[in-house]
């Protein structure tokens, strides 16, 4: 869905129920169970409301053409695994991540409210979103999260000179006692592969040290980078060691694929990356009793005391709160796109 300027017929809003409801039929008909599409709706509507458009919209025709090639089970029906004490272990069956995190949800929180700490293993899974509403929820029943998951190979690792890391994000939410949840969710690359394919179809160029050419030189024309170039690692040396902790823990550590492992080439139109996920979710009162959101809290006086504007995260809940006033604004074309593969 690439609403070029002439093809542009305006912007249209939309409340994000409606957006949720036109999503579900989207997946349905492209063949998800009722399930999953009510899952990857809301995930997808979600990043959509908080204006992070680079894992909003922008990625159903992604989830379409992927499912259209074989590469994912739409269908697929997790299988949960309570193997010890603080450990959950899913095998998503070649499924999206998230239907597999909410089957496990439950017995997840159960055992971190229980021991203290708990640990989620997804595998054989496949993520195509943003990272934070795996995380946020969490923080909103007052327990902290951490969240990785590696996807396709497209970074080079510093100090490399070919890519092997993927894009491996890393999202944690703790929960503060005035306010929305702290949360903070980023690409350990110096630019998210969705940010690089949206600035290709604006012609923009990007700004210096995100990416290298098929020849390994410097670039910041995101074709170059998309078309036999490669990403390089946020903050040299020590983006590329979280980048090598995402691969381990969420993949080595799920039994889920590297980014590197998996060969999508017989799968035309296949985007979404068949990898791994780990969450911890740890609850606090076991730690340092009541107290963990007031000491939060008391963190965020101190920053915004030495001149902070913004935390991680305030940027999207002012977004979500101005959708949830005025509604998601979304391109005439893209929306009549949408209603298209929604079957009309
Ligand atoms: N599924 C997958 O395999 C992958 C998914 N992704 C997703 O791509 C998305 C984009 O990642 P990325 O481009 O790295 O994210 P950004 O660099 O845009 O933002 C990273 C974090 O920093 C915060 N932030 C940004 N600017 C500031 C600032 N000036 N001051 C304080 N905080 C700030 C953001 O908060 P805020 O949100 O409020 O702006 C966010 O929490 C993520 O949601 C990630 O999960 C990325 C790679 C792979
Ligand atoms: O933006 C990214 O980087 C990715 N997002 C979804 C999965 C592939 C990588």
């Amino acid at each position: 869905m690439t609403a070029s300027p002439e093809m542009a017929v305006g912007s249209q809003t939309l409340d994000f129920d409606s957006l949720v409801v036109l999503l579900e039929q989207v997946f349905q008909r492209n063949g998800t169970s009722a399930e999953v599409a009510a899952i990857l709706a809301r995930n997808c509507a979600g990043a959509e409301r908080d204006g992070a458009h680079s894992h909003g919209v922008f990625r159903i025709p992604g989830y379409v053409s992927t499912l259209a090639s074989g590469w994912v089970n739409g269908k697929a029906v997790p299988v949960v695994e309570d193997v010890a004490s603080g450990f959950v272990r899913v095998d998503a069956g070649n499924g999206f991540a998230q239907p597999a995190l909410a089957a496990a949800r439950d017995l997840l929180v159960h055992k971190a409210r229980s021991a203290g700490i708990a640990v989620l293993a997804i595998r054989n899974s496949h993520h195509f979103a943003a990272l934070w509403p795996d995380v946020e929820p969490f923080a909103n029943e007052g327990l902290v999260a951490l969240s990785v998951v590696n996807s396709m190979t497209c970074v080079v690792p510093h100090g490399a000179d070919r890519p092997l890391f993927g894009t491996n994000p890393i999202a944690f939410a703790a929960p503060r006692a005035g306010g929305e949840p702290l949360v903070f969710d980023l690409a350990t690359s110096a630019i998210a592969h969705g940010d690089v394919q949206i600035a290709a179809r604006k012609g923009e160029r990007l700004p210096v040290g995100m990416g290298v050419d098929s020849l390994g030189q410097p670039t910041q024309d995101p074709k170059a980078i998309l078309e036999g170039g490669a990403l390089l690692p946020f903050g040299g040396h020590k983006g590329s060691a979280l980048s090598m902790m995402v691969e381990l823990l969420a993949a080595a550590l799920t039994g889920g694929n590297f980014s590197f492992e998996f060969d999508w080439s017989n799968h035309q139109g296949a985007k979404t990356p068949w990898t791994g996920q780990l969450l911890i979710v740890i609850d606090p009162s076991k730690a340092a009793g009541q107290g963990f959101a007031e000491r939060s809290e008391e963190l965020v006086r101190q920053m915004h005391g030495v001149g902070l504007k913004r935390l991680p995260g305030d940027r999207r809940h002012q977004q979500r709160a101005r959708s949830l006033e005025q509604g998601i604004e979304l391109d005439g074309q893209v929306l009549a796109e949408l209603r298209e593969l929604a079957g009309g």
